[in-house]
């Protein structure tokens, strides 16, 4: 039976790629050296599978930064503000770095491209910009070059692409006037020209990445789709083209799919294991079908018996030599290896004995594979007995469950998530209390964490510095940053977050029911990381999480200071969730936990409380018609976690990285008295919809971004909040940056905020009339 993995985690096990790529940046190490690391990277990640005995082994999987731009170099695809580094000859890595990050050198301001999520996961993507009159044209060789890199190594390899079609639906159009799709022909002889070197050179197996398979297509994609696919076969009919699509189901498009003239089709049995059968029913004779299905989503240990029974109906209609036994989709969202967690007090033996990460799912899909051939079944019988203990061992454990979590969630009553009265009265109620003046300034938590600060947390976590001494410094970070706030003139202090790793592991840590690790890093973007916590169990709260840091802060000021918090479908969505009882459930859970917390703030004295969910937007089902019982279930969360405090405590919530405008109703439906939304990078358009839907709380479009180390002017600041104005009234506009300033200095940090706050200052002033 053969095996294969779609993609591999490329930041190293102990993220050596980020410290490069971070050196790099800082011009601490050559070029040279870096691609030294990366190449490292690659022949560690290539051995892991080749000793499992992995048919397939991807290459090109490999990224410093990403891999759809990658693929924008690859192609060609390089916006035209880039071509002044062309000009001066920067060398093609520099210019990578620049479209991922910006260029602001020599006397060059080129702002970066966009980044956005990939599909409903927390890994960020740089978004292709296309023109009307796009050309493409092979641009870098880094395909073919991995592809040859392994095979001096010995390793014969399977190149991966992201397919010609998902890679223009990735992409944005830059111009009116056309459909990206519609660029198909264009880029196409691209692809071919690889493929044509790919088989001078002696790759057999090549691997397109279609995710939007699993998506809503108009006909005219699916057109490109038969189009595409045709072409590719022409070029190089012998090849074992494999078209994968994961995170759903093929449903309505999989005529499309298995219509394709390629050999391999590869699909997610994780997600969707449903969909089987009726795969099975049309699949042409003499294509080979790729089971998803080791979860690359999740760490969960593959439920063997439950993924055999699929594999044999598989094999009854197919025969064993037409099956692949693969991962869902490509391993990237799991950590690297869990071999490297052995400290009982982070990660229990007991729990570790559940998991599996990028590592241990390479074994799992060959120890399948040998299970399900009965050339080799009965040599593996240990370790499917060992998979059926573990498995059972989980179910059946005491640590999972909380009668008392269970029973609070069944016992809370719709009314439980409401506040006590509408809007409109709690307004004038806080008005009365909160004493702001028109466009109140604030920011969204997050401080510069400086690696001073990161260091202290390091000592204290290697217990290096007592409590104490831990306590005393991160009270003197809180005594600076409350009198700077002050000083410059800011209305909503913020405590600065100095106490948090991460927004979602900090709370992770500190909740019942909750693992978390030591080395299980994830990518996120570019050389950042998350460690993302695991949610086992029932969840409920040990103790007061933020009281201490937030209340100290307030003591030290007259100013009100904004309690902050980790809204519950951000948990969720930045974790990796139980798989033994729907997502909805757990997230009541964490809803209720959070609410103690609200309640204990409220109690504390603090009278504005925010509850970050900028994930609320990216937990959407990839499918249209699933968003509505999302939706409801999602907003219902957040209100339960709010919707404890009295009418005078002001709720705010902060979102972020999205697109809003097919959620208006559900984020009215929230009914955060104040709701902080990245907008500048759109120039205040997103706000249009808020304004459409005469959205009535309040709202602060972030003037700002922070995503870049671009400092804006005061006026460049204003002219948004003038936008804003107009397309708003006037006494719903808060004014605050994009996000929180974690990834930040504090040289930019300051000079920006200074100037927002005289920016609503002058604002202020022409509105005066109006209040
Ligand atoms: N979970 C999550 N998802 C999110 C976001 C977010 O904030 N959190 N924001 C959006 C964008 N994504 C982001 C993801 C990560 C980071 C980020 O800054 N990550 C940091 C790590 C943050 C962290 O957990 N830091 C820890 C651990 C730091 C560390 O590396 N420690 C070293 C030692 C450091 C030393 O010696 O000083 C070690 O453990 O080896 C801490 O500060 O305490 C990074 O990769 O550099 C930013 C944005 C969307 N998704
Ligand atoms: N309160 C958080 C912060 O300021 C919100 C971040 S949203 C990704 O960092
Ligand atoms: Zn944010």
């Amino acid at each position: 039976m053969i095996t294969q993995i779609l993609g591999y985690p490329r930041i190293g096990a102990q993220r050596e790629l980020k410290k490069a790529c971070e050196a790099y940046w800082a011009g601490k190490i050559t070029e040279k050296e870096l691609f030294e690391v990366g190449s490292e990277v690659k022949r560690s990640n290539w051995k892991v599978q080749q000793e499992a005995g992995i048919d397939w082994i991807p290459s090109n999987d490999f990224s410093f930064y990403d891999q759809v731009l990658d693929m924008s170099l690859t192609v060609g695809a390089i916006p035209k503000r880039y071509q002044p580094l062309l000009d001066n000859r920067v060398s093609k890595t520099d210019l990578y770095f620049a479209m991922a990050r910006g260029f602001q050198q020599n006397g060059h301001d080129i702002i970066a491209m966009e980044m956005t999520k990939w599909f409903d996961t927390n890994y960020h993507y740089i978004v292709p910009e296309f023109s009307k009159d796009q050309e493409f044209h092979l641009f870098s060789s880094k395909v073919i070059d991995e592809y040859t890199e392994a095979l001096e190594k010995g390793i014969q390899t399977k190149p991966v692409l992201i397919g010609p079609v998902s890679y223009l639906l990735l992409g944005k159009e830059k111009e009116t006037g056309f459909h990206r799709i519609e660029l198909i022909s264009r880029l196409l002889p691209v692809y071919l020209n690889i493929l044509s070197v790919l088989k001078n050179i002696g790759a057999t197996d090549i691997q397109f990445d279609e995710p939007f398979l699993a998506l809503d297509l108009t006909e005219k994609e699916k057109e490109a789709f038969h189009y595409a696919y045709k072409k590719i076969a022409e070029v190089f009919p012998e090849a074992n083209i494999i078209v994968t699509s994961y995170f759903g189901a093929l449903e309505d498009n999989l005529e499309t799919a298995i219509q394709l003239p390629v050999k391999t089709l590869h699909i997610d049995l994780v997600r969707a294991p449903e969909q089987l059968d009726s795969v099975l029913d049309i699949l042409p004779s003499g294509k080979k079908l790729s089971l998803g299905i080791v979860d690359g989503r999740n760490i969960w240990k593959n439920h063997f018996d439950a993924s055999l029974q699929l594999i044999e109906k598989a094999i009854n209609v197919l025969g064993e030599d037409r099956i692949v036994i693969a991962p869902s989709c490509s391993l990237l969202h799991v950590p690297f290896d869990l071999d490297s967690e052995n400290d009982e007090d982070t990660l229990p033996v007991t729990i570790k004995n559940w998991l599996a990460f990028a590592r241990q799912k390479v074994k799992e899909v060959k120890t399948l594979a040998l299970l399900s051939d009965s050339a080799t079944k009965a040599s593996y019988l240990p370790e499917l007995e060992e998979n059926r203990a573990a498995i059972a061992h989980r179910s059946s454990s005491s640590l999972i469950h909380r009668p008392e979590v269970k029973q609070r969630v069944s016992d809370s009553t719709p009314n439980d998530a409401e506040r006590e009265h509408p809007y409109s009265i709690r307004r004038l109620k806080q008005e009365a209390l909160l004493n702001l003046p028109l466009f109140p300034t604030t920011t969204i938590g997050s401080f510069p964490q400086t690696p001073e600060v990161r260091k202290l947390r390091f000592d204290y976590k290697k217990q290096r510095i007592s409590e104490t001494r831990y306590h005393t410094a991160l009270e003197s970070e809180i005594i600076e940053a409350i009198r700077w706030q002050e000083a410059i003139g800011l209305d909503v202090l913020v405590h600065g977050e100095f106490e948090r790793n991460d927004m979602v592991e900090y709370f992770g840590e500190q909740l019942h029911g909750v693992a978390f690790t030591r080395f299980g890093w994830v990518q996120s973007y570019g050389s950042r990381g998350v460690k993302p916590p695991i949610i086992f169990g029932d969840v409920s709260r040990k103790a007061a999480m933020t009281v201490k840091w937030t209340s100290y802060a307030q003591s030290l000021t007259d100013k009100i200071v904004k309690g902050m918090l980790t809204g519950p479908v951000t948990i969720l969505q930045w974790s990796f969730v139980r798989d033994d009882q729907p997502r909805k459930t757990t997230t009541e859970q964490i809803a209720l936990a959070i609410r103690d917390e609200v309640a204990d703030l409220e109690k504390a004295g603090i009278k504005i409380i925010q509850i970050d969910e900028p994930a609320l937007r990216e937990g959407l089902p990839l499918r249209k018609r699933d968003w509505k019982v999302y939706l409801d279930w999602a907003v219902n969360a957040f209100k339960l976690s709010a919707a404890v405090v009295q009418d005078e405590t002001q709720i705010h919530t902060h979102m972020c990285y999205s697109e809003f405008n097919e959620i208006i109703e559900s984020i009215a439906a929230m009914d955060a008295d104040v709701i902080t939304i990245e907008t500048s990078r759109s120039q205040m358009e997103l706000l249009e919809v808020f304004s459409e839907f005469k959205y009535p709380n309040e709202i602060g479009p972030g003037v700002y971004d922070i995503h870049s180390p671009r400092v804006p002017s005061e006026n460049e600041m204003e002219t948004l909040l003038h936008k804003a104005v107009n397309l708003l009234s006037a006494r719903q506009i808060w004014v605050n940056p994009d996000c929180g300033l974690k990834t930040r200095k504090w040289e930019e940090t300051k000079i920006a905020l200074e100037r927002m706050v005289n920016a609503a200052k002058s604002i202020r002033k022409k509105h005066k009339v109006e209040a």
